[in-house]
């Protein structure tokens, strides 16, 4: 029989009409939505006279341009207002399941999706987002889409895609103290490049991916896209049944034991063809931050900034460009450069298990006063969650300032933005020129490291207390 990989079975069990060198047509099991990507699709859709073929397999949420205080005022902003208004009468309009601004299931959409069982092991599951990838982790066929596709699905759903080739990433061993799945996955991107994954779906697999809680793995799987992946995958296992038994979508009963059985079958097979394979050990992974405007330009805490060594043309001329933009010079030491925004959130690393890592460092500690320090919830959800197990509380006491959930600063869409030439030591993906606002310089880390930059106010290891 022939050896499938984890991606293949889903595939295959999704294809609607294979068309012989075209892409194939492709079912989507679950579609999220918004504010940001949908409006044009519904719009289009309205003009051609077309309606949603299969409303209920549709969520919406709007994350991305929402202002983070007084959310149950009205947006100041007048095109964030107007994409959120759209979104709201979009989805009345056709039925969709939106989760509003100020409900008890409101948040960023990779965020929510989960949180409610809604992503499940089996499934493809697109959104006109990116960081799609993120639902990878419960073993599911997610990735994002461009609007023109969003219209696709809404009508159809269905999209025309070509197979990815696919790459296996092994991690294999034990974490060290202090070293968190952010930590793997800055890693991986900084071995095998920003635009090493291009082309490819990627299973990530080994005892260290397996000891991962979801939330950890959600974090890898979401950053799969900074290496140019289409996205990324995880088998489902014993933790994934675990966190989604009695979530609100979850199957249930009798539906429960069968769906999990059904689960299970979900794992590459023996022997199965990848097109491309990386192994990595645990033990050589150490807290990692970024220097540089793109995702795989990160280092050991520990480490030095590259220097233009070996470096020549416009390679070099680039290379120093993104320095020079970082205010760094190459060679030198990352440790103790002065920071002045930490910011915990974003779609990566705002799920509670990150506030609590975060709450449980600077517990009985204070921000260093050169820090201003944003926790903001990934949703409504790990906000109550934060505010129930005392962890906004011990967050305030440390000059912690919490927001309401959304994208906030983790891109420049709404009022939450780092001043230009600022530093912002940062829990998202991506530190793209300009990303958190025009000229602010950002640094990627784990929320852990995060934690320890605000209490001494400069690039540290978090293995050290301070
Ligand atoms: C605005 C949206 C389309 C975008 C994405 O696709 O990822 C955003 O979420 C991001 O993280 O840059
Ligand atoms: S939190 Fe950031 S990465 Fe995630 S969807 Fe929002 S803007 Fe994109």
């Amino acid at each position: 029989m022939e050896k499938k990989t984890l991606f293949d079975k889903i595939w295959d069990a999704h294809v609607v009409k294979s068309v012989p060198s075209g892409p194939d047509v492709f079912f989507i099991d679950k579609h999220f939505i918004h504010e940001v990507t949908s409006p044009v699709a519904f719009l289009n859709l309205e003009k051609r006279g077309v309606g949603v073929l299969h409303p209920q397999r549709t969520v919406g949420t709007p994350d991305h341009n929402v202002p983070t205080v007084d959310q149950d005022k009205t947006i100041k902003d007048k095109l964030s207002r107007m994409q959120v208004e759209k979104l709201r009468e979009n989805c009345k309009k056709h039925g969709i399941e939106l989760h509003d601004l100020g409900s008890a299931h409101h948040g960023i959409v990779h965020v929510i999706g989960p949180e409610l069982g809604i992503t499940q092991p089996g499934m493809t599951i697109v959104c006109g987002d990116s960081h799609t990838s993120t639902h990878g982790a419960f073993g599911a066929i997610a990735f994002g889409i461009g609007t023109s596709e969003v219209e696709m699905v809404l009508a159809t759903q269905c999209i025309m895609q070509s197979k990815a080739k696919k790459m296996l990433i092994t991690v294999d061993g034990e974490l060290s103290e202090g070293v968190t799945s952010k930590d793997i996955i800055l890693y991986i991107i900084a071995k095998i490049s920003a635009a090493g994954a291009t082309g490819y779906f990627v299973e990530y697999a080994g005892s260290a991916i397996q000891s991962l809680s979801m939330e950890a793995r959600m974090t890898i799987c979401n950053m799969s896209i900074e290496m140019g992946a289409r996205g990324g995958l995880i088998a489902p296992d014993e933790t994934t049944f675990e966190y989604l038994k009695g979530k609100q979508y979850s199957p249930k009963g009798e539906d429960w034991d069968k769906t999990v059985a059904y689960w299970k079958s979900l794992k590459t097979d023996e022997g199965a063809v990848f097109d491309k394979e990386y192994h990595f050990d645990a033990a050589d992974i150490e807290p990692m931050i970024t220097y540089g405007t793109n995702p795989g330009m990160g280092i050991k805490v520990k480490g030095n900034i590259p220097s233009t060594e070996g470096m020549e043309g416009s390679n070099k001329t680039s290379y120093l460009k993104s320095l020079d933009y970082m205010g760094f010079a190459p060679g030198e030491a990352i440790q103790g450069k002065k920071v002045d925004f930490v910011f915990v959130g974003s779609c990566t690393n705002g799920r509670i298990e990150d506030i609590r890592s975060v709450a449980n460092y600077v517990k009985g500690k204070k921000k260093a006063d050169n820090i201003t320090a944003w926790i903001v919830p990934g949703s409504r959800e790990v906000e109550k969650m934060a505010h129930e197990e005392g962890l906004v509380k011990i967050l305030e006491d440390a000059g912690f300032e919490l927001r309401q959930p959304g994208c906030s600063a983790c891109l420049a869409m709404n009022d939450d933005k780092i001043p230009s030439g600022k530093y912002a030591v940062s829990t998202s993906n991506r530190n793209f020129e300009g990303r958190q606002g025009p000229g602010a310089r950002t640094m990627l880390a784990s929320p852990l490291t995060v934690a320890a930059v605000a209490v001494k106010g400069e690039i540290c290891d978090p293995r050290e207390i301070f």
